[in-house]
């Protein structure tokens, strides 16, 4: 389905970077795996090998916080695979203390990655066209007092995504642009949440509460990706994925 794309994701050393690349491989793709984690990218890219071959894949170090490390990957990526068809910007933390740096690698890294992938991909400068999906979260369109910043990080990345979409339309980069929402997914984030929810800790209770009923894992979450890179009608959408539910977001008009 994927046979001679480029792929590039963002936060591929574990989780639901990790499950999306592997998704990708089996549907044919090439991959560049960028993380900020040498030890655990090296791990990832080794465990794919074996199934995939060493040719399939790359992984580069690459901190989505630092202008350099992004530009640099994405050149490599073209250099090793001849060009970029999808984008998958995934790469995001939960730090309700450290609130700077969440949004630096949040939001200021899906922008980041977004217009440097741009700069290699748009139609109108030479690049092949293709398709961007930002993981968004279900924080991202409502309220979660669980953790503010986090939330207001991806309501950005959800704005941005949609704005993004429509500026691809009315100066024809060729490009779609989607957001992924999911609630829960079981993976180090959630492994870690309590630590990272700082001053907001003590509402902790009410994550179990939801955890308790049921919550997605990585590679369900691949598939949701899968759905908005190969689905062509799509583009300026977010898609709700729950343990029990999927749906795309209806946005009121102004
Ligand atoms: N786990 C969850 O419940 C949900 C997670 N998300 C979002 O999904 C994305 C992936 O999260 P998970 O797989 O759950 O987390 P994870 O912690 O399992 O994996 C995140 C990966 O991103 C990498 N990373 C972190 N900061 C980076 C940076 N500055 N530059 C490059 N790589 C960096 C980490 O090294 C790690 O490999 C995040 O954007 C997260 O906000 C969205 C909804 C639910
Ligand atoms: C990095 C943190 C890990 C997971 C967060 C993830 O991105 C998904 C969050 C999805 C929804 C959050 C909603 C928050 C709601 C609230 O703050 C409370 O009203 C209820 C507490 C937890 C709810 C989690 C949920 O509804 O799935």
């Amino acid at each position: 389905m994927l046979k001679g794309k480029v792929a590039v994701v963002t936060g591929a050393a574990m989780g639901i970077g990790q499950a999306t690349t592997e998704l990708l491989l089996q549907k044919g793709a090439k991959v560049a795996l960028l993380d900020v984690n040498e030890t655990a990218g090296n791990s990832a890219k080794e465990a794919l090998d074996e199934e995939h071959g060493a040719e399939s894949t790359l992984f580069l170090q690459c901190n989505v916080e630092s202008d350099k490390d992004v530009k640099d990957a994405f050149r490599a990526t073209v250099e090793t695979f001849g060009g970029i068809d999808i984008v998958c910007n995934n790469a995001g933390i939960l730090n309700e203390d450290n609130w700077e740096k969440a949004l630096s690698t949040n939001l200021a890294g899906v922008i980041r990655v977004g217009f440097v992938a741009l700069e290699h991909m748009n139609k109108l400068t030479g690049g092949r066209g293709g398709v961007i999906v930002n993981t968004a979260s279900l924080a991202g369109l409502m309220p979660a007092p669980v953790f503010p910043v986090y939330s207001a990080t991806k309501h950005g990345v959800v704005g941005f995504t949609r704005s993004m979409a429509a500026a691809s339309v009315v100066l024809g980069y060729g490009i779609r642009f989607n957001a992924l929402c999911p609630a829960i997914v079981q993976t180090n984030l959630l492994t870690t949440m309590e630590a990272q929810m700082g001053q907001f800790s003590t509402l902790y209770h009410l994550v179990e509460m939801t955890v308790r009923s049921g919550v997605l894992n990585a590679s369900e979450v691949a598939e949701g990706a899968l759905e908005l890179l190969t689905d062509e009608t799509k583009n300026g959408e977010a898609l709700i994925l729950k343990h029990d539910e999927k749906k795309y977001m209806t946005f009121p008009s102004p």
